[in-house]
């Protein structure tokens, strides 16, 4: 099954979107999501000047040597825009090998492991009373498991707040990057109050979780988690700059609020020791920008050996294409935790259509072939690359922190 020709597609329905089409010579098309926000171009030039070239005539059911030949092939291994490009090619190839068994990719993986798959939600406010209104709005649609960001007072602008016209959170914005301010006491001061709001208001029948988005010192989320520890969180996540693996050693030592990290890395090698150490409960990597179907099975079957379950990345940024990709790889594994799921920005849906649902708090990724979404490439021409950046986080004192 010869791959006959290999396409980059950039295009913003809602917001960018960088697709990776595949043809073969028996008709059969594949799609994988090569999106990186607010680094876009760089991958689908990547993509397009050096790995699509090379696929032509490649026989696309080779999925595991495509992808050794890419990783192993350039010797430049891993970082984000690598690993994107080679995460696109991996899932349009495990698309094409379904459309070509007529089987959705979760049978070939080893088939369901469960009815579906558990998801969060995101609900936030500028203020706990608008928090209170979105988190019912989510229980109203029948989550299970629910985010909870609020604006910090004092502060300016906080992570994950949606804006009030009741779009969806972005925060990628603008063709330079939006500035924001941190100042850590005040959040170690208002999150537990956060927390205590909405275990008053709603309960402990529902799963709650937060997102730290990488800004404490491992010490200062020592007694985050401390301070949560009563509210029973189901997680909080990316509690210190996730890089530094050992540095969880120390949170693990203050606080047995569960620990989940992931969403930047790229890579089995950047979770290593966080997983064989046991310093996390929850690995959240991505579909797309962990290197696939391929390589995201590889992490999550080590995570299964030390008792840590997945929690994968699921934000707007990654497409409908990256969902359905990481609903099959939920579906099928031992070891699934929880998912993601932000939905997508209109008019997303006019460019991709998916046959995943969600319902009662569970999403499935539908029985079609392959991944079971389809890429109108005529829609998506519709809704030409608008470049945006993420925000940068700058210190009261005007030193960059992290964002
Ligand atoms: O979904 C999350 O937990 C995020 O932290 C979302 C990230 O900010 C987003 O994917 C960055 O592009």
């Amino acid at each position: 099954m010869k791959i006959t020709d290999a396409r980059v597609v950039v295009s913003s329905p809602g917001r960018n979107y960088v697709t990776l089409v595949i043809e073969t010579e028996d008709g059969v098309t594949g799609i994988g999501d090569a999106t990186l926000n607010g680094r876009e171009l760089a991958v689908a030039s990547y993509l397009s000047e050096h790995l699509c070239p090379l696929l032509i005539g490649r026989d696309a059911r080779r999925i595991e040597d495509a992808w050794q030949y890419f990783y192993k092939g350039a010797y430049w291994r891993r970082g984000p825009v690598t690993m994107t490009a080679i995460a696109a090619i991996d899932v349009a190839l495990w698309d094409i090998k379904g459309k070509a068994a007529g089987m959705p990719v979760y049978e070939l993986l080893g088939g369901a492991a469960r009815e579906g798959v558990m998801v969060y939600g995101h609900a936030s406010g500028a203020t706990l009373q608008d928090l209170s209104a979105d988190f019912q709005h989510h229980l109203d649609l029948g989550y299970k498991a629910i985010r909870v960001q609020a604006a910090v007072p004092g502060l300016e602008k906080t992570y994950g707040i949606a804006p009030v016209d009741g779009k969806m959170y972005e925060p990628a914005s603008g063709n330079v990057p939006q500035e924001d301010t941190w100042e850590t006491s005040a959040y170690l001061d208002f999150a537990p109050k956060m927390m205590a709001h909405v275990r008053k208001e709603f309960g402990y029948g529902v799963h709650v979780l937060h997102d730290v988005h990488h800004r404490l010192s491992p010490i200062e989320a020592g007694r985050l988690g401390t301070s949560l520890e009563e509210y029973r969180p189901f997680w909080i996540e990316d509690p210190t700059p996730a890089e530094d693996q050992s540095a969880f050693r120390l949170i693990r030592q203050h606080t047995t609020t569960p620990i989940a990290v992931g969403e930047v890395f790229n890579s089995i090698w950047d979770c290593q020791q966080l997983i064989t150490e046991r310093l996390i409960d929850y690995i959240r990597t991505s579909v797309s920008h962990a290197g696939g179907i391929t390589h995201l099975r590889r992490i999550f079957s080590l995570a299964d050996l030390y008792g840590v379950r997945s929690g994968s990345h699921g934000a707007g940024d990654l497409s409908p294409a990256s969902l359905a990709a990481a609903l099959h790889v939920d579906m099928s594994i031992p070891n699934f935790g929880i998912q993601e799921y932000m939905g997508h920005r209109e008019p997303a849906n006019e460019v991709f259509t998916s046959s995943y649902t969600f319902k009662d708090g569970y999403m499935h990724p539908g029985d079609a072939p392959g991944i079971g979404v389809e890429f109108d490439e005529e829609a998506a021409a519709r809704f030409p690359f608008d470049p945006k950046y993420l925000p940068i986080n700058r210190r009261l004192d005007g030193s960059v922190h992290d964002w």
